[in-house]
Parts: structure tokens; sequence; C-alpha cells
């Protein structure tokens, strides 16, 4: 197969390393928006920005500049971009026909006057219906699948062909790709759990116990799972890989970026500090309020989400978001 990558961060980069080692031999290119940045990785053979130490194989092209030269004769697309470069990406996409799939996890900021953000398939309805596409998602730090460490992921969307395409891009000795046709469940899990990852961390940084963690680990589940049944996603999708997998994995994971920023601000830093010392991308952050604003708008409740929400926006300090959980009315489990 010809698979292109657009962006090359950590994960764009170690899914484009994942397919270049691929036994049936894929053509891939990825590109980067940065020329600098993909000169140094062509002289280098490694992405030293975002993945230190791992060779680019030689399968792997790197490419910038004109993204429609780089495209063309593609058999797959996959965006591995940030959520707020996608809607950018579609638009510029829309004439693509390949199959198409984007990585980013989590629910993009509210267009001015709309009342809520969307997910990446329903900006993709929106935005470039015609164009067949899906997500990957699944638990995968981007270090771990680069360096060819066990993983399964889920490739999901409602046309087979997308799933079938990142099946025989992606699934190898290392990688599993299970297919899945609950979108909304898998694209629910994957941003949700970002937001309940600053959670755990907090919770682990003000070193609250492993009780506190599994028993917000669980609620988190009860409260994803909430939000996607209200999307009309499939129960089950949240008890498979992109839910409960992902969410356990980001969660108490150290290679989490969102696990790393509650961490950061249990020690007292303040959310610009913990964010900028990051260097990668924790959508969880830009996440949070669009989950929370999603949940209101579909009468759900999301306790957990609501006080990450208010701990990111200053009104809750670290110490008292705990006491107002367990303060909560007691109620079924
Ligand atoms: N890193 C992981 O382990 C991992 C695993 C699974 C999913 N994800 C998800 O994948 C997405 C990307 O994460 P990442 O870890 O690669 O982020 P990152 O911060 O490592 O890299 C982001 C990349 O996107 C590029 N970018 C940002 N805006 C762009 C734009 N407008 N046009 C072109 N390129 C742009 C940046 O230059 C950078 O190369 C996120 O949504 C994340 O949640 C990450
Ligand atoms: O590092 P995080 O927190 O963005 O999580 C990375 C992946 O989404 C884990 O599956």
């Amino acid at each position: 197969m010809k698979i292109v990558v657009l962006g090359a961060g950590a994960w764009g980069t170690a899914v484009a390393i994942s397919a270049a080692s691929h036994p049936d031999g894929h053509e891939v290119s990825l590109w980067a928006r940065d020329a600098a940045q993909a000169s140094a990785m062509r002289a280098a053979r490694e992405n030293a920005r975002y993945l230190a130490g791992v060779p680019l194989p030689a399968a792997l092209r790197v490419a910038d500049g004109e993204i429609a030269p780089v495209l063309a004769g593609a058999d797959l697309v996959i965006v591995g971009t940030p959520m707020a470069a996608l809607r950018g990406f579609l638009q510029q996409l829309r004439g693509c026909l390949a199959p198409m799939a984007w990585l980013c996890k989590g629910f993009e900021a509210a267009e001015p006057g709309a009342p809520f953000g969307l997910l990446a398939h329903e900006i993709h309805a929106r935005v470039a219906p015609q164009v067949p596409a899906g997500a990957l998602s699944g638990p995968s730090f981007a270090l771990e699948v680069a360096r060819g460490q066990p993983t399964a992921l889920v490739a999901a969307s409602r046309d087979a062909a997308v799933r079938e395409a990142l099946v025989q891009a992606l699934h190898s000795p290392q990688l599993r790709v299970y297919a899945n046709d609950d979108i909304v469940g898998v694209e629910v899990g994957g941003a949700v759990k970002n937001v309940l990852a600053i959670a755990t961390g907090l919770c682990d940084g003000l070193q609250l116990g492993l009780n506190a963690r599994a028993a917000l680990i669980t609620r988190g589940l009860a409260e994803m799972t909430r939000l996607g049944l209200a999307l009309g996603a499939r129960a089950e999708t949240f008890m498979g890989l992109s839910g409960l997998g992902d969410l356990v994995l980001t969660a108490t994971g150290d290679l989490s970026r969102n696990r790393k920023v509650g961490l950061l601000l249990a020690q007292g830093l303040s959310l610009q500090q913990a964010v900028q010392s990051l260097g990668h991308v924790a959508e969880g952050v830009y996440t949070a309020r669009t989950a929370l604003a999603r949940a209101r708008h579909a009468g759900v409740e999301m306790p957990l989400a609501e006080t990450v929400v208010d701990l990111l926006d200053g009104r809750l300090q670290a110490d008292a978001a705990l006491r107002r959980l367990m303060e909560r009315d007691p109620r079924q489990e």
C-alpha cells in the first residue's frame, strides 16, 4: 500500500514507523509542516523533537511543502495532528478519494456561536462527508508503538472499506488492529479518558492512595459511558480497547501527557506552566470544557469532568477538588 501520514508529532511518527516496518512492505510518507524539522529528520533518520532515539525505517520517506503531490496515488491517508488541526486538514482533503483516518482524540473547541464543540466524525460529516473516513484509537503510547512493543488498536468507521484499509496497513505481529463500527463510542472513549487522566494524575500527585485511584477510574468509566450512550454509542464499546483499555493506560501510565498535567497541578504548578513543560499536546486540557458542555446539553451528569473543568479554569484548588467529589450526596452505583 501507499500510505501518507500528515503530521510528524509523536503519534504520527510512531504510526508511520509502524506502517513502514510492516511485513507487507508498504511505501510510507510522513509529512511535516515544518520544513526545518523535516530536513533534520531526513538527515538524522530520527524525529529528535518528538521521538528521540527511535530510528526511522528505510521505507519511510519524510516530506514537507505542498501536500497535494505527497497525496498522489495514496491508498490510505492518516491525519496525525491534534484535534485543533483536523478541520483544516479535512477541508484540504475534500477531493481525496482514498480512505482516510485521524489519530486525534478529543472534542474540538466550540466554533463561535455554536453551543458546543464536535467529535472528529461530526466534523468530518459537516466538512468532507464524501471522503471515506474513520478513526484509529485505543490504548497506545507513541514511544512503545515506535519501538515495536506489543499494542492493540481500534479501527473505527461506519465504512467497512476504511476499517479494512487500516487493518491492512497496520495489523502486524507487533500491532493488532481490531475493527469497530461504533465510531461514536470509540471517539467518546478517546476524548473523555484524557479528561479523566488529568483527574487521576491529580489524585496520585496528591497521594490520595490506590483506593481513590480505583474509585476514580471506575466512576470515570461510568461517566464516559453515560455520555456515550446519550450521543448514540453502544455500551459494550466502553468495555473495549478504546474505552476501559485506553482509560486504564492513560490514567495510570506515566508516559501520558494528560496524567502528567494532573501530577504537575498537584505540585502547585499553574495550568500554563504545566502545559508548557510538556512540549506535546495534552488534549484533555482542551476537551474537558466541550465534553462537559455536551454532557449538559444531553442532560448527562459528569461530576469528574466538571471538577476537572473548574480546576483548569482556576475556580477550584487541587486539594478542594477531591473534597467536593467526596461530599456529593450518596447514590446507587
Ligand atoms: N502521543 C501519543 O502517545 C498518542 C497516542 C494516541 C493518540 N494520540 C493523539 O494524537 C494526536 C496528536 O498527538 P501527538 O502526541 O502526536 O502530539 P504532539 O504534540 O507530539 O505533536 C503534534 C504534531 O502536530 C503538528 N501540528 C499541530 N498543529 C498542526 C497544524 N495545524 N498543521 C500541521 N501540523 C500541525 C505539530 O507540529 C506536531 O508535529 C492527539 O490528539 C493525541 O491525543 C497521541
Ligand atoms: O499521552 P496522552 O495522555 O495524550 O495519551 C496518549 C494516548 O492517547 C494513550 O492511548
